[in-house]
């Protein structure tokens, strides 16, 4: 194993990976700078949340190594694997599965509760996100009693609230409307900007790459061709507010 450049906070080489013997990654190299937005991009079932879930420990790949922060992920054992994602990553999905009885403030600040963070201090965390997310104001309320867009943002806020190094978003925007979606994205981008968090965007909608400092393509499995450059150009353009 040869370790990777010390500016790459992730970095994976020649991952394959199959599900009950049908392949979702057949040979995916790929880098991920400290502090960048990278969005990887590509149509349903070209293996998108795969790669995301061998790049944060989720899986172990097949074949191929992961490794974060010079050290080696795809060597480790299932509970290092776990303390990592507990204390070094977070993540969002298209689904927010919120706890039902928490308020949104308890979910956001669920991660610092379960690692045996102090009540007050994870209170305290869990509310700058939710107002930093534009929710601050329905922290009390259950999800059944939030819109959609606002159980996403919590998702989100219950992401960063440990101060991740890395966020793994796989489709956050999905049940969203295109302007929620964009909303929720943008404040993502700018809350990882403005903390120095690094995010891999997976998204199968390639207007989302615009928040993305860097996109990547992923087609069945396989790096796809590179982006036209007038895509690359839009896609590595920050948005002028957030
Ligand atoms: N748990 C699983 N069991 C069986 N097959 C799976 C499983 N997860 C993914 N696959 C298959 O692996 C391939 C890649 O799926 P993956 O979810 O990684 O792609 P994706 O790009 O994220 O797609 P989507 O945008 O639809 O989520 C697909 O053919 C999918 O059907």
């Amino acid at each position: 194993m040869v370790a990777p450049p010390d500016n790459d906070v992730l970095w994976a080489r020649a991952l394959r990976h199959a599900h009950q013997g049908s392949p979702a990654l057949l040979g995916v190299s790929i880098n991920v700078r400290a502090g960048e937005i990278l969005a990887v991009v590509g149509p349903h079932g070209a293996g998108k949340s795969t790669l995301l879930r061998c790049l944060s420990g989720q899986l172990v790949p097949d074949e191929g190594e992961v490794w974060f922060n010079s050290g080696p992920v795809h060597t480790l054992a299932e509970p290092a694997r776990e303390a990592l994602r507990r204390d070094r990553f977070g993540w969002v999905d298209g689904e927010a599965q919120l706890m039902p009885e928490l308020t949104a403030w308890e979910n956001a600040a669920l991660p610092m509760l379960l690692r045996g963070d102090g009540h007050r201090a994870s209170k305290a965390a869990a509310q700058e996100w939710l107002e930093r997310l534009d929710i601050g104001d329905v922290a009390r309320r259950r999800p059944a009693d939030l819109t959609q867009a606002q159980r996403q943002r919590t998702a989100v806020a219950r992401a960063l609230v440990t101060g991740p190094q890395v966020v793994f978003a796989d489709e956050p925007t999905a049940p969203l409307h295109r302007a929620d979606g964009a909303h929720v994205l943008r404040t993502l981008a700018s809350a990882a900007r403005s903390h120095d968090i690094t995010v891999v965007l997976a998204t199968s909608d390639p207007d989302n790459a615009r928040h993305a400092d860097r996109t990547v393509q992923l087609v069945d499995g396989r790096p796809g061709s590179p982006m036209p450059l007038q895509d690359r150009e839009s896609a590595s353009a920050r948005p002028a507010s957030v």
